[in-house]
C-alpha cells in the first residue's frame, strides 16, 4: 500500500511524468488559449442569459445585479441588504431587480395583488427550508413552509380556533407563571442595581411563554437558558435560510440537505428531538387526558379538533403546527418587545405618557382584555413593529403560471417577487417622515380615518392576506401583557448613557445591546 514514504521512492522518471498531467505550463499555448476563450464565452452566456431572462431586462435596476447573484449575497451577507435596498428603490422607483430572477416591490397597491386572500402568486421557495420531518425523514407539512394552496387552507382551517384571538385570551393564564419568573429575575436586578441585558433576557421570557401556550410546560430558558441548545439550531437557520437557501438555493442540496453535513453544523444537538419528543408526548397526552377546568393548551384545542373531525388534522401537523409555534414565534416577539422599549426608551416623552396611561388604568396582574383598550400602548406597539419589523427582508412569492403584470411590468412565471416591510414602512407617502418615531401618527382623529386605513394596510410587520402569520395573537397577547406589567412595576432607563442597540438583518431582524436598569416603583 502507497504510504506517505512511497513518493521519496518514486523514480525520477515517474515524477516528471506526474509532473506532465497536472502542471498548467505543460498545456500547449493554443490549448490554453482556447480553454480561456470557452471559459470567458460560457460566463458571457450566462450573464446575457441572466439579463434577458425571460424578458426581465425591462424591470429596472443595477446592470450587475441583473446578472449575477453577487452582488445580491454580499448584500445579505453584509446583514443590512434593506439599506441597499431602499437606496435602490430611492434610484429606481417602487419596482426593482435586485437579482437575476429576485424582483422587490415597495407601492402600496401591490400588498394586495401579491398578498391578499385572492392572489394567484404562492410562497416562494425559501419557506420550504421552515420544512420538519418525522423520524423517517417524511415532509411534515405545515403552514410556514408548504406550497400546497389546498394544504395549506386545510392547516388553516384545521387549526383556525386555536389561532383565534378568543382561544388566545383564554390561554393567557397558561404564561402568568412565566411572567411572575421574569419579574423575579428583575427584581435581583432591581435590588442589586446591575444593568440587565434585557434583549436576552426577553428572548427567553418569549421562548418559555410559547412552549407554555403551545405544550401547557416550558424548559426553563429564563433560569437555565439555552440548555437545549434551541438558539444554537435556529441562530444557524435563520443565516442559511437568508443567505444560501434565500440567494443560492441550488448550494442547498450540497449544504443542509446533506444529513451528514447538517448533523456536524449542527453539532451533537438534540433539541429538534427533545422538542419532538415534547410534542409527541403532550398529543398523545391530550389524548388520554379528560377536559381539564383549567385552559386549554394549543396541543390539546388541536386534538380536540382531530377528535372531533379526523381529517381536518393529520397527528403530525398538530406535531408541525406546535413544533412551527417555537420555531415562527419565539425570536420574532422577542424582537418586537426589544423594539418597543428600546423605542420607548429612546423618546422620553413617549415613554411618559404611556406610563401615565398604564399607570392609572391598569393593576397587576395585567389582563389582556383591559389592556387591550389602551389607545397609546396599541399606538407604541403598532409603531415600533412599524419602525423595526420583525422579518426585514423580502416575503417572497413566486409569479403564478403565464407571468402576471405588477407594477407595469410583465412577470415572468416562477420569478421571485416581494415586498420587504422594512422598506414600505418608511414609504414617506403613508407614512410622513417615517425615520421620526411618532406613536402619535396611529391615534385616531377626526381628520385622519382613511389615512388609518391605509397606514393599516401597509403595516404589513405580520405579513398580509392569505399567509398572514398564523401567530399574530400570540405575540399580541403577550405584549399587551408584558409592556404594562414592566412600566407598573419598574422604572426603566437604558444604561451606558443610552447607547443605541445593534441588529442584524437576515430575514429576522435581531438585535443584540438592549441593556437597561430596573428601579423598582
Ligand atoms: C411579533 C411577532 C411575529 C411577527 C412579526 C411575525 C411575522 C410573520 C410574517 C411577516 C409572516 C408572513 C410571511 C409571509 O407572508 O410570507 C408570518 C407567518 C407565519 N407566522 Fe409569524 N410572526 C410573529 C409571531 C409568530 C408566532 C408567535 C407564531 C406562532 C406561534 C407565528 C407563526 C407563523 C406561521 C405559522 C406563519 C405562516 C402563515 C401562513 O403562511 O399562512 N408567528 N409571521
Amino acid at each position: 500500500m502507497a504510504g506517505p514514504g512511497a513518493l521519496s521512492a518514486m523514480s525520477a522518471g515517474a515524477i516528471e511524468k506526474l509532473h506532465v498531467i497536472i502542471a498548467p505550463q505543460h498545456w500547449s499555448g493554443a490549448t490554453g488559449i482556447s480553454l480561456s476563450v470557452a471559459l470567458y464565452l460560457l460566463l458571457v452566456c450566462h450573464f446575457l442569459f441572466n439579463r434577458y431572462h425571460k424578458g426581465l431586462e425591462k424591470v429596472p435596476g443595477p446592470f450587475l445585479n441583473s446578472i449575477s447573484t453577487i452582488p445580491r449575497i454580499w448584500s445579505v451577507y453584509r446583514a443590512s441588504s434593506h439599506v441597499d435596498d431602499m437606496r435602490l428603490h430611492q434610484k429606481y422607483g417602487h419596482i426593482v431587480r435586485v437579482a437575476p430572477r429576485i424582483i422587490s416591490v415597495s407601492d402600496t397597491a401591490s400588498v394586495e395583488h401579491l398578498y391578499g386572500i385572492t392572489t394567484k402568486f404562492v410562497k416562494s421557495e425559501f419557506f420550504k427550508l421552515g420544512a420538519f420531518t418525522d423520524d423517517k425523514g417524511e415532509y411534515i407539512p405545515d403552514p410556514f413552509s408548504t406550497q400546497d394552496r389546498h394544504i395549506h387552507s386545510r392547516l388553516k382551517r384545521g387549526a383556525a380556533n386555536a389561532y383565534s384571538l378568543a382561544s388566545l385570551v383564554k390561554m393567557e393564564p397558561l404564561i402568568s407563571p412565566v411572567t411572575n419568573r421574569l419579574l423575579k429575575l428583575l427584581d435581583r436586578h432591581a435590588d442589586s442595581g446591575t444593568i440587565c441585558d434585557f434583549g436576552d433576557v426577553l428572548k427567553n421570557y418569549a421562548m418559555d411563554a410559547i412552549f407554555c401556550i403551545s405544550f401547557g410546560q416550558d424548559m426553563n430558558y429564563l433560569e437555565k437558558g439555552d440548555h437545549i441548545r434551541l438558539y444554537h439550531v435556529l441562530d444557524i437557520f435563520a443565516s442559511y435560510m437568508a443567505i444560501q437557501f434565500g440567494q443560492i438555493p441550488w448550494c442547498h442540496k450540497f449544504l443542509l440537505k446533506n444529513p451528514r453535513l447538517a448533523e456536524w453544523i449542527a453539532g451533537n444537538d438534540t433539541s429538534q428531538l427533545q422538542m419532538m419528543d415534547l410534542a409527541i408526548r403532550e398529543t398523545e397526552a391530550s389524548f388520554s387526558k379528560p377536559p381539564s377546568d383549567g385552559p386549554e393548551t394549543f396541543v390539546q384545542l388541536l386534538v380536540n379538533n382531530q377528535r372531533k373531525s379526523p381529517t381536518s388534522i393529520t397527528i403530525d401537523e398538530i406535531h408541525g403546527n406546535a413544533l412551527g409555534n417555537i420555531s415562527a414565534g419565539s425570536d420574532t416577539t422577542a424582537t418586537a418587545l426589544r423594539a418597543v422599549i428600546y423605542l420607548l426608551l429612546k423618546n422620553p416623552t413617549a415613554y411618559q405618557r404611556l406610563c401615565d396611561e398604564v399607570r392609572s388604568n391598569l393593576e397587576l396582574p395585567v389582563k389582556f382584555k383591559e389592556a387591550s383598550k389602551l389607545t397609546y400602548l396599541n399606538a407604541c406597539i403598532k409603531e415600533a413593529l412599524r419602525m423595526h419589523p420583525p422579518v426585514g427582508m423580502l416575503l417572497g412569492r413566486q409569479a403564478p403560471q403565464g407571468g402576471e403584470v405588477v407594477n407595469g411590468f410583465h412577470i415572468a412565471e416562477g420569478i421571485e417577487i416581494g415586498i420587504n416591510p422594512m422598506i414600505l414602512h418608511h414609504d414617506t407617502q403613508v407614512f410622513p417622515d417615517p425615520y421620526e418615531y411618532n406613536p402619535g401618527r396611529w391615534l385616531k382623529t377626526e381628520q385622519n380615518e382613511e389615512h388609518l386605513k391605509l397606514m393599516n394596510r401597509c403595516l404589513i410587520a405580520f405579513g398580509h392576506g392569505r399567509h398572514i402569520c398564523s401567530g399574530q395573537h400570540i405575540s399580541m397577547v403577550e405584549m399587551t401583557n408584558l409592556i404594562p406589567t414592566l412600566l407598573i412595576r419598574y422604572d426603566l432607563k437604558l444604561a451606558n448613557n443610552g447607547r443605541n442597540y445593534k441588529f442584524k438583518n437576515w430575514w429576522f431582524t435581531t438585535q443584540t445591546g438592549l441593556e437597561v436598569l430596573f428601579s423598582r416603583r
